[in-house]
């Protein structure tokens, strides 16, 4: 597999481009135009700088406005080729994208497109160059990639091809199948595009919010796999035109094109077995089994706090690590119950994450089948390993590096990870806790900048058998949170991302204070949520407190049964109901610099995450914490 990508999909000036894309192991890219004439350096000197960085160009692009056009200006239109071939043979590149002409003055017809590109196929092979044609979705008489290779196909000769470009295919919702009837080798590249399915002019969607395959909800697999059953086995190249990402990090940006095209090829491999497909082998997509634990870094005097909270959700402390300053709180649950691990040591990665973020859950434990395996996945898609050294007795857990420089371990039940507690752990002596009947991690909850959100989203889809559902919109009163559930279908793994555009936000307030993307809140579910409520009471957990308003417009939404009702607003329990189900949520009032817990009961196959009810948990939460921009104590 050759990958691509095109200079427009990043920031920065050429040089800095051009080290991205080098940096994440790209063969190749597509020399978008404007960025060569921004660019202080000669035609030769270019060419030679992306050699240099053992690149090939693939493409360049785009020479518009071509076809179709009476006299003089056809004329004038080949006059221009000649001065891009010569430009190219500086550069040293042998292919041109043509975009179907959008001017009032193209003529329409096919047979005079034909003619055209049969011409300029003549004077492309005088310097052995080649030509391909892409239909723009808003092309004047050009549209559609059937009319393109219509065109290509009348022209007639070897030096014109077809380009293929998924976004343009895609939103106009034209059938992939008629892909699978052109012959690969009549395509000269294929351009790779997403974009989240918006109602937007053609034109302004493609320009603005197209994204990297995975990130985006258009049926790019299918596209692939026809694209694939052609024999087509050129380069496959990014065009990613997004606002986001020309101001976002060249770097990050590159490696999430590169895992992009990774994961789609595995995709397509997976699901076209009769064709020979060109990716590194890799294990298949991860199914997750569960949460296994959820590490905090923390000092002493924290931790105890902490320790307190969890004592009043009825965790208690029940092993302490051989060698460390490691405490285990578990609770409940004949399938292990709920781990949370408190790291107070004063070396190694959890106390460096502890001096950088203050306490903070820096680590999440998942159980898979094969966590060896997980890792390797991990690593073929561009995930960075984790490694700490480990004393005598100590495990190797298999981790990776997630969201904000935290650790991802991976638990197994095939290897003695599976007997992780007892190996690295000792038990403390019993004490009477009560538990709340606290059963499992729900969701974790975590919290970044919006624009790291399709960076994670791809992360989590590409390495978990995960889906991603429709984002959507938060209100807190001090601007908008983008939130973006990634799940497994069975929930055994489910997170919310949550992206801060601001910091008078809480998601904003949390980063900023917190110096940087984390978990802010962990979700745990109880399976009797008003039993769970009267335990809490007893052992002193303070809940947050929900205006008496929103009992009242409880009443008016859903005509709960007044015993109900009461029993929601005496325990300040918020509730929500789908087609499937109900879903019941109770919160903890502020731990730190915004960090919180959540316990929620699911009745009758609820899938969502109470998203109504977001804006006056908010609201309650900011209520309770100290004015923000007011100093801290
Ligand atoms: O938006 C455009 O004009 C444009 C140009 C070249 C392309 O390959 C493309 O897909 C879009
Ligand atoms: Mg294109």
């Amino acid at each position: 597999m050759k990958t691509s990508i095109a200079t427009v999909s990043l920031s920065g000036d050429l040089r800095e481009k051009l080290a991205a894309i080098a940096a994440a192991s790209f063969d190749g890219v597509e020399i978008f135009e404007n960025d060569f004439l921004a660019f202080d350096g000669t035609p030769a000197e270019v060419g030679a700088m992306i050699r240099d960085h053992g690149l090939e160009i693939t493409l360049f692009q785009p020479f518009r406005d071509f076809e179709g056009l009476p006299e003089p200006q056809r004329s004038r239109a080949f006059d221009r080729a000649e001065r891009k071939f010569d430009l190219m043979q500086e550069l040293g590149t042998d292919l041109m994208l043509v975009c179907s002409n959008v001017s009032p003055a193209a003529l329409g017809g096919i047979d005079r497109a034909a003619a055209d590109f049969h011409e300029l196929g003549e004077r492309a092979a005088k310097r052995g160059l080649r030509v391909g044609y892409e239909a723009l979705a808003w092309g004047r008489h050009i549209n559609d990639h059937r009319d393109a290779w219509e065109i290509v196909r009348r022209a007639n000769h070897p030096n014109i091809g077809l380009i293929l470009d998924s976004f343009h295919t895609l939103a106009r919702g034209i059938d992939v199948e008629t892909i699978r009837a052109i012959p690969g080798d009549r395509i000269f590249i294929v351009q790779l595009a997403d974009a989240p399915r918006m109602e937007m002019d053609l034109l302004q969607w493609s320009r603005h919010y197209r994204n990297m395959p995975g990130q985006g909800e258009l049926p790019i697999t299918d596209f692939m796999r026809a694209v694939a059953a052609t024999g087509y086995n050129g380069p496959l190249s990014l065009e990613i035109f997004n606002d986001q990402f020309r101001g976002g990090s060249p770097k990050t940006i590159a490696i999430d094109g590169k895992r992009s095209l990774l994961n789609l090829m595995d995709e397509v491999r997976r699901a076209e077995p009769a064709l020979a497909i060109d990716v590194p082998a890799m294990p298949d997509r991860v199914q997750v089994e569960g949460v296994e634990f959820v590490e905090f870094a923390a000092n002493e005097e924290e931790a105890a706090e902490l320790g307190m909270l969890l004592s009043s959700m009825g965790f208690s402390p029940q092993a302490r690590h051989r060698s460390k300053d490691v405490v285990l709180w578990r609770q409940g649950g004949a399938e292990g119950g709920i781990n949370i691990v408190i790291n107070t040591e004063r070396e190694g990665f959890a106390h460096s994450s502890y001096l950088v973020h203050g306490t903070n859950a820096y680590a999440l434990g998942i159980r898979v089948e094969d966590a060896q395996a997980t890792v390797a996945r991990a690593r073929a898609l561009g995930a960075e390993p984790f490694e700490q050294k480990h004393r005598p007795g100590e495990l190797a857990i298999p981790a990776i590096r997630g969201v904000g420089g935290g650790v991802i371990y991976f638990i197994d039940s095939r290897s003695e990870l599976a007997r992780v507690w007892e190996i690295e752990f000792e038990a403390l002596p019993e004490r009477a806790t009560k538990s709340a009947g606290l059963v499992a991690v729900d969701h974790v909850a975590q919290t970044m900048n919006y624009e790291e959100m399709l960076t994670w989203v791809l992360f989590y889809t590409s390495i978990f058998r995960t889906e991603k559902l429709p984002m959507v919109d938060v209100v807190d009163p001090g601007g908008l949170v983008r939130s973006q559930v990634i799940e497994s279908e069975d929930g055994a793994l489910r997170l919310t991302l949550n992206g801060a555009e601001n910091r008078k936000t809480l998601a904003g307030h949390f980063i900023a204070e917190s110096f940087g993307s984390s978990i802010q809140h962990l979700a745990f579910r109880s399976e009797d949520i008003v039993a769970t409520a009267a335990v809490l009471r007893k052992l002193g957990f303070k809940p947050l407190e929900i205006s008496p308003n929103y009992y009242d417009d409880l009443e008016a939404r859903f005509g709960l049964e007044s015993s109900l009702l009461e029993k929601l607003k005496v325990f300040n329990i918020l509730y929500d109901r789908d087609e499937a189900g109900e879903y019941f949520q109770l919160y903890s009032t502020n731990y730190g610099e915004g960090f919180f817990f959540e316990i929620v009961e699911r009745r009758a196959g609820y899938r969502g995450y109470g998203a109504a009810n977001a804006p006056f948990r908010i609201a309650a939460q900011k209520r309770a914490i100290r004015p923000l921009g007011m100093p801290k104590r």
